[in-house]
């Protein structure tokens, strides 16, 4: 049964509009003007428990609007969402007992305090008892390489410790939910990759349930088999990663190395050249005649070397949002 289900979720919000100035000022107290944004329209999907799932979308998409519905920050204006089995802008206490949401630029754990005290606030708020706690703190920052640090001002750790810090604190009270709101944001390349080891450990061991956002692709592919995409507040695809890679990349790139040099025009006949430097070109083939092009190209030309990948995601990805195309 799904741990997350959302079912035509909406949510508009008023906008007042002012002009600039003083005049616009006074015009917008005496009579506002308000316009209305469709952030998230009707948005649909089912989550099974334990599953890691991928929410992506362009800036303004509507993914923090929609995890901030799953977890009862705000009310949605239409549709119903249900999360471990509670309405969540009823806000229970054993609802938020369940879940936990971790937003990349924000945080909670008190600036000039050592961690371990904000996590003694958290584990009073949460009713854990002191073995509990201990327990908890012990194998998470164990799992999180963070022992040491726990002590220290959090104002003196590094920005990738810091975020470690933060998910410790957010996971004390082992949620069985888990909604990630650029979790990684900022981090160096070694930070991103020890959070992301970190959340595949904890999603293995305790088989929790995680949403993630994120716009580092990395994160995605390394974490997620399932994706959401969501465009203009519109859901457009739900399923695998590389389902959404057949629907949006109807190519595959294929990389040749050759035994003497070829211009363009001997290799236009092959698909789209996006690369060419003397003996090695790179194109894009339709999946649909890639094993046609692929043998005319070890028939026609002098080929000493192929390898034939997917596009990067992070492109396609790109693509997706820039043009909107959803064919
Ligand atoms: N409190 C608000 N009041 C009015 N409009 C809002 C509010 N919060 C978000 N919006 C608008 O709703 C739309 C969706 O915003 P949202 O923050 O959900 O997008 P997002 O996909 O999380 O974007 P990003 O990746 O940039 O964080 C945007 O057009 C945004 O301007």
């Amino acid at each position: 049964m799904a741990i997350i289900r959302s079912e035509n979720l909406s949510k508009v919000y008023p906008v007042a509009d002012k002009e600039p100035g003083l005049v616009g000022t006074l015009r917008h107290f005496l009579r506002r003007k308000y316009r209305l944004v469709e952030a998230v329209q009707k948005v649909s999907f089912a989550i099974e428990p334990g599953e890691v799932v991928g929410f992506l979308g362009a800036n303004g998409a509507g993914k923090t609007t929609t995890l901030k519905m799953l977890t009862g920050l705000i009310y949605p204006s239409g549709g119903s969402v249900e999360v471990a089995g509670f309405v969540p802008f009823r806000r229970e206490a054993a609802f938020l007992s369940k879940i936990t949401l971790v937003m990349g630029q924000k945080q909670q754990l008190i600036w000039d305090l050592p961690a371990l005290d904000s996590l003694k606030v958290n584990a009073a708020v949460y009713g854990l008892s002191d073995r509990d706690y201990t327990e908890r703190v012990g194998e998470l920052s164990e799992m999180l390489a963070l022992a040491d640090k726990l002590t220290q001002p959090v104002r003196k750790l590094s920005l990738g410790e810091r975020m470690k810090a933060e998910l410790l604190a957010a996971l004390l009270h082992r949620p069985a939910v888990l909604f990630l709101d650029e979790p990684t944001l900022g981090l160096d390349v070694n930070a991103q990759t020890a959070v992301r080891t970190f959340l595949k450990e904890y999603n293995e061991r305790y088989g929790a349930t995680v949403l993630l956002t994120s716009h580092y692709m990395a994160d995605i592919t390394a974490l997620c088999k399932r994706v959401l995409l969501i465009h203009k507040g519109r859901l457009i695809y739900d399923g695998s990663l590389d389902g959404l890679l057949d629907r949006f990349a109807p190519y595959r790139e294929v990389r040749a190395e050759f035994g003497r040099p070829y211009s363009e025009a001997e290799l236009v006949g092959f698909g789209e050249v996006e690369m060419l430097a003397r003996c090695e070109a790179r194109f894009l083939v339709e999946r649909d005649s890639l094993t046609r092009t692929v043998a005319r190209l070890l028939a026609e030309l002098q080929v000493v070397d192929l390898k034939v990948s997917d596009p990067p995601i992070d492109e396609v990805i790109g693509k997706v949002f820039s043009t909107g195309s959803v064919n």
